[in-house]
């Protein structure tokens, strides 16, 4: 595997790799994959019809409307319960993982698959609090589903447990049935143009609400994970806070905006997000220290795989070949000296820009880091992702003081049974409080 990798990061390697991509296939493994352990029955148009939707909706001009409803949703779940009276400033004790993960799933989905409708009969505060109440219920029945999804995946999940999973997606299939989601407001077009070509193409009601649930579990079990680790890496590092502070409050002053008590709510454009170089480095150092998958192709012709220092590997038709980046280059203290600290810096050149030269052995290496994985199945959602996680960073910043209760407690391990998984998840929780700034 590292050595698969530093063949990839030869100068020369686009050629070599571009040729071992015909024989190298992800869809095969994946489509396996969703089948055990969604449900889902994969078609041959899913790839492209999944990316020319993303291309279109979750990135460029496309992402200023998701970072809208994104910022909506964020505020609603995130402002609605905290007293904004300046004499009552008083600070909320919460655990940060399940706090990090409840609110970013919740405002993500939503995001995504829309709000609660209104009309004369419903008012917005109505619709509002019914989106909180709904999205938590999901939220709940969703981290049940995470819990179990490593023995799903592996194929070792005891009966009883298969059950609950079974009872699990049967809930899902229900809340995100195409039918349901017809009779929500402000629905992305990232799943609704999935929804109508598949629909176009012949596919049955019941295998789309299916694969509704497939484009759920993508889109937010690593968002809600890796904010937690940012969030947390920025209170173990006061500089790294304060440095990313004072970028957020310096963005929107820049904005023409103020925050002040009882002012109204900050209005974020993705414009303002692209002038946060400090805050784009500690995201990208988090989810070096934090993402871990496993991309895992088929085999499928015999072929040679060349390695960098010339050995060669005959690997045959019907084996598997899995790359693990986070051991093989994001822990690779050649290429990033001291791999196990957070260095919120780490992707910063000293003149503030982004960094993004990173040498092995005197070489260039143009894969330094990869949570997003490689190839033709890179993560669709990857500046989305990015953008949620700046986001929530952002009002958690503009809008409170936060801190570990016990500001001397160590960063919990990784839960190594999720390794190969995305994001990791911590072994423990930690208590944290905050209060409203302003
Ligand atoms: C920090 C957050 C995220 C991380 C670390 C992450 C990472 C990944 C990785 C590693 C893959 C598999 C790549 C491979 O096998 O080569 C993937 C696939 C995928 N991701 Fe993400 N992802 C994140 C957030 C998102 C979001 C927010 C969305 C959608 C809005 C999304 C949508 C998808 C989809 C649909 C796939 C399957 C792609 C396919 O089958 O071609 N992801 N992601």
């Amino acid at each position: 595997n590292v050595e698969f990798l530093q063949c990839l990061n030869q100068t020369h390697h686009s050629k070599r790799w571009s040729k071992s991509r015909e024989k190298l296939d992800f869809r095969k493994f994946a489509s396996h994959l969703v089948r055990r352990v969604f449900g889902y029955i994969a078609t041959k148009a899913d790839h492209e019809m999944l990316n020319a939707s993303s291309n279109r909706h979750l990135k460029g001009d496309g992402l200023e409307v998701m970072t809208q409803a994104m910022m909506i949703n964020l505020q609603n779940l995130m402002l609605h319960n905290v007293d904004s009276s300046s004499d009552q400033v008083t600070w909320r004790e919460e655990k940060l993982f399940a706090y990090c993960y409840n609110i970013v799933f919740r405002a993500g989905y939503l995001s995504l698959y829309g709000n609660e409708a209104f009309d004369s009969k419903t008012s917005q505060e109505k619709a509002k609090e019914k989106d909180r109440a709904e999205s938590e219920a999901l939220y709940d029945e969703f981290r049940k589903y995470d819990q179990l999804f490593p023995r799903l995946a592996y194929g070792v999940l005891p009966p009883k447990k298969r059950r609950e999973a079974t009872k699990l997606l049967e809930y899902f299939w229900n809340v995100l049935s195409v039918q349901k989601l017809k009779g929500r407001d402000n629905i992305s077009r990232w799943i609704w143009d999935v929804q109508e070509g598949k629909d176009n193409a012949g596919v049955k009601e019941d295998m789309i609400t299916r694969y509704m649930f497939v484009l759920l579990w993508a889109s937010q079990g690593n968002t809600g994970p890796s904010s937690f680790w940012l969030l947390l890496f920025l209170m173990k590092h006061p500089e790294a806070m304060r440095s990313v502070k004072e970028e957020i409050d310096k963005a929107v002053r820049e904005s023409g905006q103020e925050v002040k008590p009882g002012g109204p709510l900050v209005k974020m454009s993705r414009e303002m997000l692209m002038k946060t170089p400090i805050l784009d480095s500690a995201v990208e150092e988090t989810l070096r220290l934090t993402a871990a998958p496993l991309l895992t192709r088929a085999v499928l012709q015999d072929m040679t795989l060349k390695m960098a220092d010339g050995r060669q590997y005959f690997i045959r038709q019907g084996d598997r070949v899995a790359l693990f980046p986070y051991s093989a280059i994001q822990m690779d203290p050649e290429i990033h000296p001291d791999p196990r600290s957070f260095k919120y810096d780490r992707f910063l050149n000293p003149d503030g820009s982004k960094k993004t030269d990173f040498y092995k052995a005197g070489n260039k290496v143009k894969y330094y880091t990869m949570p997003w994985g490689s190839g033709a199945s890179m993560c669709p959602g990857r500046f989305f992702a990015t953008n949620e996680l700046k986001q929530f960073a952002f009002l958690m910043l503009l809008y409170f003081e936060f801190e570990l209760i016990n500001p001397n407690e160590e960063i919990p391990e990784i839960d190594y049974s999720r390794y190969g998984f995305g994001t990791m998840q911590p072994d423990r929780d930690l208590q944290f409080r905050y209060r409203r700034r302003y």
